[in-house]
């Protein structure tokens, strides 16, 4: 099954906490590395007034295994790692893993929802996720190709200066 994770960090030193991220979330067996997008600079989206821009990108990988609850799991296990303090909505976070997709699976429980229930509006997603995965669909919703053609993308800028590397 295909799993599409979306990366963010607007506090601290962002990019190391990307990739960092990457890193762990293949630590462990179960889940394969398939491909990882560029890297984007963000104006953020809601919140609070006065946020830092945010680092985006969008990591795909593959299991045979893992179920979406265990999937959850460890992208909450990641977060929790690189110390992102809830505080307020929407609020600043070292670091946020929001799960995309698991393959065709559909879900509206609030403690997995899935696709997100917010995948097919957010550009800082749909953008990275197009560049890893320039075929992809987003199940529910159409092709991410054809979501993004709706969709104001000026705050989303490509860092090129920042490549992560597949996890180590
Ligand atoms: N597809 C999903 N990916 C990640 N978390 C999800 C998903 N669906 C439901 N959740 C639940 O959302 C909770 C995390 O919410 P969180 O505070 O990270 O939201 P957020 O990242 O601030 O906002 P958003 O969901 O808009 O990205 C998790 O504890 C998890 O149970
Ligand atoms: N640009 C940007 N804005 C956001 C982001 C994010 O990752 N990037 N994540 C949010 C909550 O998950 C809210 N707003």
């Amino acid at each position: 099954m295909k799993v599409v994770l979306a990366l963010g960090s607007n506090i601290g030193r962002r990019f190391e906490t990307l990739q960092g991220a990457v890193d762990a979330l293949f630590d462990a067996p179960g889940l394969d590395f398939v491909a990882v997008s560029p890297v984007y600079e963000t104006d953020p989206v809601g919140g609070p007034p006065d946020q830092r821009p945010y680092l985006n990108a969008v990591v795909i990988g593959s299991t045979m295994t893992l179920g979406p609850r265990a999937i959850l799991e460890r992208a909450l296990g990641v977060e929790t790692a690189f110390g992102r303090v809830r505080t307020e909505p929407w609020g600043p976070r070292t670091l946020d893993v929001d799960l995309i997709m698991v393959g065709e699976l559909l879900s509206d429980d609030p403690e997995l929802t899935l696709p997100h229930p917010l995948a097919h509006e957010r550009a800082f997603v749909l953008v990275p996720w197009s560049q890893a995965d320039p075929g992809a669909v987003l199940p529910g919703r159409g092709s991410v190709a054809g979501l993004l053609a709706d969709l104001d993308q000026k705050g989303v800028r490509l860092r090129p200066d920042l490549a992560l590397q597949p996890p180590d």
